[in-house]
């Protein structure tokens, strides 16, 4: 029987931020989520490899001390609530913490404990790195120039879960508001009123359909897009470029349909960009300005010396082409800035070219608090639950990525050299087995084995 309430460990101390810098002892203790589905048997397994990372590295000088919060099934089965204050309280109170995946029901029930913990605490930031390891099966010909890092806004844009379903008084009273006071706009909600329902309804009845009594059934979604929300995730994309000298930050949305939100999300991403880092990037809007002032050729030569001098480029890329992009020339991407939706699309999307999602990490971020929840780009996968299956890969990257949060660099290090162990000896989960030649097919509990032998 799992424990009902949160037990402190005994002789671990807590994480704290001073002047934006973390302070992390030698002892930090750290709230872990098990998560859904198949969360308890990765994080069965993951645990292991970070601990054996962290004994491999610093000898027993250092040592995580791991405290269970509950959330999602298994906090309802305990304690009857999906998302316990005390589980907040703690991912709050202790800083960094750690998650497996939790279920969402779709068209209705929860809504997502995900969403919801990342707003919570305001992790501005969903950080998921793209990158290959040598010899991982990939559908692409070339996975090795896949190595990108998305910047995910994390806390607006649909996600907000501002939705009102069909029928109800609130859709109800929106569409009112928007006939009101934006007539013209009203009238390309295309089954806005009950006039136009019944009149497609009479177009069927036309071809045979048989009658029937059809009202105004509309769902309404709001999509909020602000400029500080934009600032300071497209900052932090391109602080982080500079930083790791990547060549160029791409914004990508959808501004040539949705004007107001994602378009906004590019605009102001280029003024944040020179505003904030005009000495230190270079951006497509300044090349159009020269364009204009002193013709092509001149603004090629102006791009051409800044990236020569080492600026980022800062450009912009409209979603749907972006898709088929990063498939076709992976290596004009860098790092993505993008909104809430298309970070979640993308982010599945570029796993597949990795070898999947089964090891694709993620980090929730706020840079200013220093907040940080850990946690696989993978969901609950339930058809695999408790088979002790499917791939710990994903969080035991998100792991790797949780110490080196911590400054914790040589036992992150200690992963990575056993990650590429592990792949390098074919001894892999079944999702890398049935695309790899040659491999075998271990378990979940046994490819940490093969990680922490590589280490
Ligand atoms: N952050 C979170 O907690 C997230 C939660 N979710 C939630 O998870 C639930 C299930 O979502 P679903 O859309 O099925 O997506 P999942 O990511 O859970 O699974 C989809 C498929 O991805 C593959 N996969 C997932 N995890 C692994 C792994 N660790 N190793 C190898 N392969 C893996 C499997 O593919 P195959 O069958 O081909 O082997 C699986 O069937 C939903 O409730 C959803 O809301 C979803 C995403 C993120
Ligand atoms: O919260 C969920 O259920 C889905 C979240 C998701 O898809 C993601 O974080 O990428
Ligand atoms: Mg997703």
């Amino acid at each position: 029987m799992a424990e009902t309430s949160i037990k402190v460990p005994e002789g671990g101390a807590k994480i704290t931020i001073q002047n934006g810098r973390l302070n992390v002892p030698d002892n930090p203790i750290i709230p872990f989520i098990e998560g859904d589905g198949t969360g308890p048997d990765i994080w069965r397994a993951s645990v292991r490899v970070l601990d054996a990372a962290v004994a491999k590295a610093y000898g027993g000088k250092r040592q995580i001390h791991w405290m269970e919060v509950f959330a999602g099934e298994k906090a309802n089965n305990l304690l009857g609530t999906w998302l316990p204050d005390a589980t907040v309280d703690a991912c709050r109170d202790y800083l960094v913490s750690i998650k497996g995946p939790l279920t969402t029901p779709v068209g209705g029930g929860i809504r997502s404990l995900n969403v919801a913990l990342r707003q919570m605490l305001d992790l501005f930031v969903c950080l998921r790195p793209v990158r290959w390891f040598k010899g991982v099966p990939s559908p692409v010909r070339m996975p090795e120039k896949v190595d990108m890092v998305i910047f995910r806004e994390n806390t607006e844009d649909i996600y907000a879960g501002i939705e009102y379903a069909a029928g109800s008084d609130a859709a109800q009273k929106l569409l009112d508001f928007i006939q009101a006071n934006d007539p013209k706009a009203f009238d390309k909600i295309r089954f806005g009123t009950k006039a136009k329902a019944e009149g497609w309804q009479k177009a069927l009845e036309g071809i045979g359909s048989p009658a029937r009594d059809v009202g105004v059934n509309v769902g309404i979604g709001i999509k909020p897009v602000s400029y500080l929300g934009t600032e300071r995730l497209v900052h932090s994309a391109i602080a982080y470029a500079i930083q790791n000298k990547r060549k160029s930050v791409t914004i990508v949305h959808k501004g040539n349909i949705m004007k107001y939100t994602e378009g906004a999300f590019r605009n102001w991403g280029y003024e944040v960009a020179e505003k904030f880092f005009g000495d230190k990037v270079y951006t497509w809007e300044q090349w159009e300005r020269t364009k204009a002032a002193d013709g092509e050729a001149a603004a090629n030569a102006e791009q051409k010396a800044a990236l020569a001098a080492g600026k980022v480029l800062i450009k912009d890329s409209i979603a749907d082409i972006t898709l088929q992009q990063v498939l076709t020339r992976p290596d004009e991407f860098d790092v993505i800035a993008t909104l809430n939706l298309n970070g979640d699309y993308l982010s599945d999307a570029l796993a597949a070219q990795v070898g999947g999602i089964g090891i694709a990490p993620g980090g929730n971020i706020n840079g200013v608090t220093g907040h940080a929840v850990f946690e696989a780009t993978h969901g609950t996968a339930p058809k695999y639950a408790n088979l002790d299956k499917v791939n710990p890969g994903s969080v035991v990257l998100s792991g790797e990525m949780m110490l080196r949060y911590m400054g914790w660099t040589e036992a992150a290090d200690a992963i990575i050299r056993g990650m590429d162990a592990a792949i390098a000896g074919k001894r892999v989960t079944y999702d890398f087995a049935r695309l790899m030649e040659g491999a075998t097919e271990i378990k979940c509990s046994e490819f940490a084995d093969e990680v922490i032998k590589g280490m």
